[in-house]
């Protein structure tokens, strides 16, 4: 195709613009246009050529066919010739024959004459038939070849005739052909001068177009020139001015080098910070998280749920997430008093992973390895997440699991890499407290577990067990608090130490208000229980974090089983889950203050449940010694005959769930109260030398203990707690007192001693309580002092019904304060012979 000329020249154009004049250009343009209308003619031409060849091809044919048809109409004459020749020659022979027979008559006339007359005439007249005969077939054959003869030449005619029509009709047609092709021919020819007058008239116009342009370019081009001009003597300028000012820049050059080095030299230290900035932070994160260890601050995290999807998406409250804080506004509000900030150990927003969340608690549970308490809560109103976080959504894949798998898997995996040094046992239980029932799920027992997938198993088995129930809130509503212990008690293959170290994973069934959740029957039933317990929770808190002496520990089988992560040695975190929505806003308020609260508690540092081979193996004496002096107990108490109310089968199993809880946690509390209050393990042992003292061994030998409780020293009421918690851990029940309080034992601890000693006779072992010797005289004295200086003060005493509790207590003994003197103390105990 070729390239419209105009663009041609344009292009041309702009490439000699520059600094030439362009005629060679026009001139190369005109010579190409030559070129091409020389072409153009030529190829006209030899078009006319091949068509004159194909014409006189064509009459070479026609020729060629003429020639063929009269050599064939020759032959044809020759043949019709030599048919005539034939037929004539046939005649000739039979006129020949004829003329024969005709003289055979003639002699044989004559020789009749001679001889007899009347035979000859015979012989005449048959001979006359038979040539009359053969004449006739004679002229019969004439006849059939004149007749052949006569259709032969007709055949010839006719079609000499049809050659003569086909020679002519080739003949029109050639001259048809002649025509139109003649024709075609001039009207191509027409067509091309037409072309080439309409080229030449375009080449006028391109002619005429490149004229003016030429016009305009030379005058550009004289304009470019003045400017080129212009712009080299301003070029000339410059570099004239360049040059010196090259001088005064290398001066400035060799200046700026100087300050640079001194800037360079004032600049490394800052480098220097800059580069440990980081590492600093790090390590001040690192600092911080072993303050906190050793203030043994429960860690609270928050996370913030997402939008759920399906569901509208509303306005959020939440105005700030940071790592550490928290900014909500009340939506009812407006202006700066709207807005409330929150500070956690870690705030995690909406788009946080659970492996993210799980990242930041891993050296959490890898410590439990090393024999130390751990203990992780989820909080929060009920749809908030925290089943998402503890456990993951249902159908949960390996990215999605929550807590839960990921730390038993952390725990199998880590143990495993140990194996070589350290021997694991691992153990799994679930319980289950609903309306303040506790129930082990599937059933009381410890599973000893070997892979993550038997855990999986139970607790997948626990999951379907879980109480849930539809609410208004949240569809999947759990309605239950979820328990999962795992404990892991692990032997040094080279010292023989061992370490006993619990992880609790506690999943709180859901906070809500009752009105809100439009709850009814046995579903209110357990709001109420739930909201029951989580304010249990709430007031142990509260008298933690006032560092209290009384910590209602016992108002709830939740706060009872988060007694020794809450009170005791153990690192505890809780994370605190929300609802960002709107609509939830004062229930994320209620939880977020909640939160505040528990960031503030501080538990003391977390202690490692490491043992060395010595003690442990003496641990295990004593133990068994324990056993057996429980089972004398319970041997001598069936012949009691007195009636006490059992234990609900439910309950039952929750306390031996709680026991087994302090069996496996070590005995830590009642070691740290040996510790505080100067007592030795042996004055633990029901075999010490001091038979009135341990009376434990023998039970009702010793049940005059009058001794005790007459005496107001301290020693004496030293030696009365020792001795209830002698007879608690016998029991294997972990004593809600720490070593501060039982240091002095009249101040501080006659609530939680009135306590424990319920909880020893709701266990249904009165007998052991009066063997160890405990009369609670100067506790109930205690309690009433107490009492009185809460009232004066005007303060809430922690245990509002704590003279019932002495009745129930004096009741349950089988004493009778009025008759063994009311009120009076010193008239105490009554007689607690066996
Ligand atoms: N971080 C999250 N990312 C995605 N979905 C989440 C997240 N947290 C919670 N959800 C979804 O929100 C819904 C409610 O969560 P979940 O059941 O864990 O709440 P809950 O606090 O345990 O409720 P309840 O107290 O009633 O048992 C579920 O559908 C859950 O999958």
């Amino acid at each position: 195709m070729k390239t419209p000329l105009p663009e041609r020249i344009m292009k041309n154009g702009v490439r000699c613009s520059r600094f030439f004049v362009p005629s060679m250009q026009v001139e190369k343009i005109k010579e190409e246009q030559k070129k091409l209308d020389e072409n153009a003619v030529i190829r006209l031409i030899k078009e006319q050529e091949n068509k004159n060849l194909e014409i006189s091809a064509f009459k070479m044919e026609l020729e060629t066919a003429k020639r063929s048809y009269g050599v064939q109409f020759s032959q044809l004459e020759e043949e019709a010739k030599c048919a005539k020749e034939e037929f004539a020659q046939k005649a000739q022979e039979h006129e020949h024959e004829l003329k024969e027979l005709r003289n055979k008559i003639e002699e044989i006339k004559g020789q009749v004459k001679t001889t007899d007359e009347e035979d000859k005439y015979l012989e005449i007249s048959a001979l006359k038939q038979e040539l009359e005969t053969t004449r006739k077939t004679y002229e019969v054959q004439c006849s059939q070849l004149e007749e052949e003869y006569e259709h032969r030449l007709e055949e010839y005619e006719h079609r000499l005739e049809e050659f003569r029509n086909e020679a002519e009709r080739i003949e029109e047609e050639r001259k048809k052909a002649d025509e139109r092709e003649i024709n075609r021919l001039m009207k191509e020819q027409e067509e091309n001068k037409l072309e080439i007058s309409s080229l030449k008239e375009e080449l006028e116009t391109i002619k005429e177009t490149y004229e003016s342009k030429y016009q305009k370019w030379n005058m550009k081009m004289n304009q470019l020139q003045t400017v080129v001009e212009f712009q080299f003597s301003s070029l000339q300028k410059m570099k004239l001015s360049w040059e010196s000012m090259k001088g005064s820049f290398v001066k400035e050059q060799t200046a700026y080098a100087g300050d640079w080095e001194r800037l360079g030299a004032n600049l490394k230290p800052v480098a220097l910070a800059a580069e440990n900035y980081h590492a600093l932070l790090a390590e001040n994160k690192r600092l911080f998280n072993e303050i906190q260890d050793l203030k043994g601050n429960i860690r609270v995290y928050c996370r913030i749920r997402p939008f759920l999807s399906g569901k509208k998406e509303k306005e959020s409250i939440v105005e700030h997430i940071g790592e550490n804080e928290l900014v909500v506004a009340n939506p009812s509000k407006e202006g700066k008093d709207t807005l409330r900030s929150f500070k956690f150990n870690r705030v995690f927003g909406h788009d946080t992973t659970q492996a993210e969340v799980y990242s930041d608690i891993q050296t959490l549970i890898r410590s439990v390895l090393d024999g130390y308490n751990v203990c992780i809560f989820a909080y929060g109103q009920t749809g908030s997440g925290k089943t998402y976080t503890m456990t993951g959504p249902n159908g949960a894949t390996s990215e999605t699991i929550g807590v839960n798998y990921r730390a038993l898997n952390d725990l199998f995996r880590i143990s495993s890499s140990r194996e070589s040094f350290v021997e694991y046992e691992i153990g799994v239980q679930m319980v289950e407290i609903y309306n303040e029932q506790g129930l082990a799920v599937p059933d009381a027992s410890l599973f000893p577990v070997k892979t993550p997938p038997d855990v999986v198993k139970l607790m997948d088995i626990g999951l379907k067990n879980r109480a849930i129930a539809a609410t208004s809130m949240n569809e999947r509503s759990s309605r239950s608090h979820s328990v999962i212990s795992i404990h892991v008690h692990g032997k040094d293959l080279k010292t023989g130490s061992t370490m006993d170290g619990n992880l609790h994973l506690i999943d709180l069934a859901g906070s809500e208000r009752v009105d809100r959740s439009e709850v009814t029957g046995d579903r209110l039933k357990e709001a109420q229980h739930i909201n029951k317990s989580l304010a249990a929770l709430g007031d142990v808190i509260f008298a933690l974090s006032q560092k209290s002496p009384h910590v209602p520990y016992r108002n709830s089988k939740l706060t009872q089983l988060l007694q020794t992560s809450l009170g005791g040695q153990a690192k505890t975190l809780m994370f605190v889950q929300i609802n960002s929505d709107v609509s939830s806003y004062s229930e994320t308020l209620s939880t977020l203050k909640f939160a505040e609260r528990v960031s503030g508690i501080e538990l003391g540092a977390a202690r490692s449940n490491k043992e060395s081979k010595d003690l442990s193996s003496l641990k295990n004496t004593l133990l068994a010694k324990d056993e057996e002096i429980e089972r004398l107990q319970l041997h001598k108490s069936s012949n009691r005959k007195r009636n006490l109310i059992p234990p609900s089968r439910s309950s039952k199993n929750f306390d031996e769930f709680l026991h087994h809880q302090y069996e496996l946690s070590g005995g830590d509390i009642g070691k740290n109260i040996a510790e505080t209050s100067g007592l030795t393990d042996s004055d633990f042992d029901g075999r010490s030398s001091d038979h009135s003292d341990s009376g434990i061994t023998d039970g009702s030998e010793n049940s005059n203990i009058t001794e005790g409780t007459k005496s107001s020293d301290k020693m004496e009421r030293s030696k009365a707690v020792r001795k209830t918690v002698q007879a608690m851990r016998r029991l294997g029940l972990a004593p809600s007192i720490t070593g501060n309080q039982i240091k002095d034992p009249l101040k501080k601890s006659s609530a939680e001693m009135l306590q424990l000693l319920l909880s020893l006779l709701r266990q249904s072992k009165p007998s052991i309580l009066t063997a160890a010797g405990v009369w609670p005289n100067f506790i109930g004295t205690q309690l009433r002092a107490e009492e009185e200086e809460a009232s004066v003060n005007g303060l809430k005493f922690p245990l509002p019904n704590c003279s019932s509790w002495i009745t129930g207590f004096e009741a349950l003994l089988g004493g009778d304060p009025q008759k063994n003197g009311g009120d009076d103390a010193t008239t105490w105990p009554p007689d607690l012979s066996i």
